[in-house]
C-alpha cells in the first residue's frame, strides 16, 4: 500500500509521454437499423499520458457517450479505442481507469473511510496491486478528522471529495469525470477546481473531465477538447497556453479572457 506522501511526489507532465487514450475514427450509434441514431461521427482524439484534457461542447454533442465509450460502457460501432495501448475492456479489468459522476453514489450506511476502501473490498482487485491508504487519502481531498460521518453528514462538496477519493484508491491511471462538479455551488466548486489540480500534479493521473463551464475548462484544461453536435464531432482539440500551477486569481486575466471568449465564439458555432 502506498500512502499519501508516495503518492504526492511532483510529477511532471511532459509533451514526450505517450498515449494514455487514443481514439480513431470512433462511430458510436445507438438504436438498431432502420432508426439508427448517430451520437458520434469519425471522432479522433489523442490523449497525452499524465494530461489533463476538459471537454466541451453543446447538450447532447456526445461528451458523455465518449467518455463512456473510454470506460467501456458504451458499444463501439466503428473505429477504435486504446486505453493506455489496450482495449478499453482490458483497462476495465485491469483497473486501469475509475470514474467520477456528478453525483456522488455513495453508500449512505458507510461512513465516508468505509465509502473510500469499498473498491478495495470489491471486484476482482489483485493484492499485488499498489493501493492508496483511505485515511490518506481522505486527508488528500482535505477531509481529515471527518472518516467516522456518514454521506447524509457531509456537504454536497464533501461528498464530492469522498467519491474522488474513492476512484483514487486504487491508483488508476486514468481518471474519467463526468461534470462531477456540475451540481455544487460557486464557491465550493472553486476550491475543487484548486484542489482538483493539486491532485492531478501530486499524482500525475491523466484526467479526461467533462464540463458545461468555459472557464472551469480553461482554467484546468491543458488541453480542451471541443465537441459539436448532429452529429458528435470533434471541433477543436486546443492546447491552453496557461502556465501551471493556477490559481482561481489567473481568470482575471486578459490571456484568460482571451481564451475563453475564442472558446465561446467556437461553441456558438457548433
Ligand atoms: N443509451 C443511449 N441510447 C440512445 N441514445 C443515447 C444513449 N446515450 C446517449 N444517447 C444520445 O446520444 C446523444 C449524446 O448524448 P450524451 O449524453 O453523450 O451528450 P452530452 O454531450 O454528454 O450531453 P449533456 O451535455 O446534455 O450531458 C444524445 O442525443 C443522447 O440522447
Amino acid at each position: 500500500m502506498l500512502g499519501a506522501a508516495q503518492m504526492m511526489q511532483p510529477v511532471r507532465h511532459t509533451e514526450a509521454a505517450g498515449s494514455a487514450v487514443s481514439v480513431k475514427n470512433l462511430h458510436i450509434r445507438f438504436g438498431s437499423k432502420g432508426s439508427e441514431f448517430t451520437a458520434l461521427s469519425d471522432v479522433s482524439v489523442e490523449v497525452p499520458e499524465g494530461a489533463l484534457v476538459t471537454m466541451l461542447g453543446p447538450s447532447g454533442c456526445g461528451k458523455s457517450t465518449l467518455l463512456r465509450a473510454v470506460a467501456d460502457l458504451v458499444h463501439v460501432s466503428d473505429g477504435s479505442i486504446s486505453v493506455l495501448g489496450q482495449p478499453p475492456k482490458k483497462a476495465r479489468e485491469g483497473r486501469d481507469f475509475a470514474f467520477v459522476f456528478q453525483e456522488a453514489t455513495l453508500l449512505p450506511w458507510r461512513s465516508a473511510i468505509d465509502n473510500v476502501s469499498l473498491p478495495l473490498e470489491v471486484g476482482k482487485h489483485s493484492s499485488s496491486q499498489p493501493t492508496a491508504d483511505p485515511e490518506e487519502m481522505l486527508a488528500l481531498v482535505g477531509l481529515k478528522g471527518r472518516e467516522k460521518a456518514l454521506p447524509h453528514e457531509l456537504s454536497g462538496g464533501m461528498r464530492q471529495r469522498v467519491a474522488i477519493a474513492r476512484a483514487l484508491i486504487t491508483r488508476p491511471r486514468i481518471l474519467l469525470m463526468d461534470e462531477p462538479f456540475g451540481a455544487l455551488d460557486e464557491i465550493t466548486r472553486d476550491k475543487l477546481n484548486e484542489e482538483l489540480l493539486r491532485l492531478w500534479q501530486e499524482t500525475g493521473t491523466t484526467i479526461l473531465f467533462v464540463t458545461h463551464s468555459i472557464p472551469e475548462a480553461v482554467f484546468l484544461g491543458q488541453y480542451v477538447l471541443m465537441l459539436e453536435s448532429h452529429p458528435g464531432r470533434v471541433k477543436e482539440f486546443m492546447k491552453v497556453e496557461l502556465p501551471y500551477p493556477r490559481k482561481l486569481a489567473m481568470r482575471d486575466t486578459v490571456e484568460f479572457i482571451r481564451i475563453t471568449a475564442k472558446l465561446r465564439a467556437l461553441l456558438e458555432e457548433c
